[in-house]
């Protein structure tokens, strides 16, 4: 990531703070001037995205995202657009109020919200109530405000952050406005695209305000955006042991298909070799559903020890359980000294028994997984996933993905990349098992494992996207991903 690539850089509330500040004292722009700009982009945004629109709603709190929404106001007036305004509390701060003067004194009357007021009928309904300065769940009778602007069926535009969410973490504590599109103002708030921000947010349009690419020189961003990404061709002299072997670890008694999905995905993420060890009875129904995977018997330590010389990367954990023959296999493979990523009951015996890793190490726990390996509840992975991913990798001196809407991807120094593919239809069984044999493939073919992490999750997101693009979200399983994967790992996906 470079410094001045702020589209792909996201920013804490702190951080973007920190860049309205400069442009204020170092370019000299007034803050007043700034919310001018950032109302003039929301119509434009506005007028883009609904051209037929005629009335328009606004609804603005009491900070200067209120402020942006009354000079909003101001200017869908002077367009042309019947703006209807509502207050939602006394306006607080110099530009918030002269904001809402300006608005007045263009003939403008704000209407002070309460639960008697009928919501008038809008071609679009703008969320100017709360932006970077979201403190906490909203209030009843805004959630109130919230349920009536949805059930209208209006589509919603957001000023910089749709109310209710929080800009810095993406936790929603309470209610928050679902909207068509964001527009987002300066820099883009990491918040926005995870948790459960991305139900919320819609299209997020980044607006800069007309400002320098020299602003973000030097800035500090918190997280970047993964980009489409693929690896170069093979060299035509290529075999297949120039190109990794997975040994895929788990499928204890009842639990054949998550390593079977594993290791189909690690052979579809191009790695030379994949070898199964697993329980005997699995073995005859690997072998006639891919007869590419060599699948091994393998009762306990002695018989794994046998098949780690030839692995160049361990996937340990999908369908693994927790009972001895699991616990077994997953001390060896720990202690076998090679590249490993750990999934499922790999990470919850690592949350069991913790313990220091000797070679690079992938870590896909989701939110649940995470929780358990940090001793704590979902709800507090919720509330910070950049807090939550950030410990667990340097808690465990591994390259972590906490998986889930937006998947974060963060190394023991603090590094981080988000995901913003995927899709609701990949919340079905098989799907975690799938990214990590893409990730052991990935480290197969040479990849470090914060490129495995951040190339496979991002490949796994996309083909996900590419399959329910096709065939719809419902009903998607995880071997529907496996040609769309394919092709984007060959960039073939035009
Ligand atoms: N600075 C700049 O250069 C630019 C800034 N810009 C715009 O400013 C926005 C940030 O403005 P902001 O800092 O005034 O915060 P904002 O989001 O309006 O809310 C703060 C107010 O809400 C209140 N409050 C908070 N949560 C609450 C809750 N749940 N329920 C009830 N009240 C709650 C809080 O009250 P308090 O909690 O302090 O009592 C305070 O009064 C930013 O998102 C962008 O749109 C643009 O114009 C571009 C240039
Ligand atoms: N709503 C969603 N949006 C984006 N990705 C999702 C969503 N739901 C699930 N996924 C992805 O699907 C995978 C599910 O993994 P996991 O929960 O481990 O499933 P399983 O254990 O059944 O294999 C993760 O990579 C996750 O990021
Ligand atoms: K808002």
């Amino acid at each position: 990531m470079t410094a001045h690539d702020h589209r792909h850089s996201l920013y804490t509330v702190d951080q973007v703070r920190a860049l309205d500040r400069r442009a204020i004292d170092e370019l000299g722009i007034p803050a007043y001037e700034l919310m001018q700009r950032a109302a003039a982009a929301a119509l434009v945004c506005l007028r883009q995205h609904w051209p037929q629109a005629r009335r328009i709603a606004v609804y603005c709190g009491p900070g200067n995202n209120g402020g942006d929404g009354f000079l909003l106001g101001a200017l869908a007036r002077e367009a042309g657009i019947h703006a209807e305004v509502f207050a939602l509390g006394e306006s607080r701060g110099d530009d918030a109020i002269r904001a809402r003067r300006e608005f007045e004194h263009g003939g403008g009357t704000v209407v002070a919200w309460n639960e008697a007021v009928a919501l008038p009928p809008v071609d679009v309904h703008v969320d100017a109530l709360y932006g970077t300065g979201l403190q906490r769940a909203l209030a009843p009778e805004v959630a109130a405000l919230v349920g009536r602007v949805h059930a209208t069926g209006a589509p919603v535009l957001a000023l910089d952050v749709p109310s209710g969410v929080n800009a810095n973490t993406g936790d929603v504590p309470g209610e928050a406005v679902q909207v068509q599109v964001t527009v987002t103002f300066i820099a883009p708030k990491r918040g926005l695209y995870t948790g459960l921000a991305p139900g919320y947010v819609g299209t997020v349009q980044l607006e800069s305000l007309g400002l320098p690419e020299t602003l973000w020189q030097g800035a500090r961003a918190d997280a970047e955006l993964m980009r489409p990404q693929t690896l170069p061709p093979r060299p035509r002299q290529s075999h297949k042991g120039n190109n990794g072997h997975v040994l895929a670890i788990g499928g204890d008694h009842g639990t054949a298909g998550a390593i079977r999905l594993c290791s189909e995905a690690a052979l579809r993420g191009g790695a030379g070799l994949v070898s199964v060890a697993t329980r005997a009875e699995h073995l005859i129904a690997l072998n006639s559903a891919r007869p590419e995977l060599m699948a091994h018997e393998v009762n306990g330590p002695q018989a794994l020890e046998a098949l780690l010389p030839r692995a160049t990367v361990l996937a340990v954990g999908p369908g693994l359980g927790q009972g001895a023959w699991g616990h077994a296999l997953w001390l060896t493979a720990l202690d076998a000294q090679l590249p490993l990523v750990l999934d499922a009951d790999g990470l919850n015996l690592l949350a069991r028994e913790p313990r220091g890793f000797s070679g690079p190490v992938v870590m896909t726990p989701h939110p649940g997984e995470a929780a358990r390996l940090l001793g704590c509840d979902t709800r507090t992975i919720a509330i910070d996933r950049y807090a939550a991913v950030r410990e667990l990798a340097k808690r465990y001196g591994a390259v972590v993905v906490l998986k889930g809407a937006g998947s974060l991807v963060a190394d023991p120094q603090g590094r981080v990349a988000v995901c913003r593919w995927g899709n609701p239809g990949m919340a079905t069984g098989g799907m975690g098992d799938l990214l990590t044999g893409i990730v052991a493939a990935l480290m197969a073919q040479g990849c470090d494992a914060w490129q495995a992490a951040t190339l496979g999750v991002s490949l796994h997101a996309r083909a996900g996207d590419l399959a329910a693009k096709h065939g719809g979200e419902r009903g998607l399983i995880a071997t529907d991903l496996l040609e769309p994967l394919r092709l984007l790992l060959n960039g073939r996906d035009a």
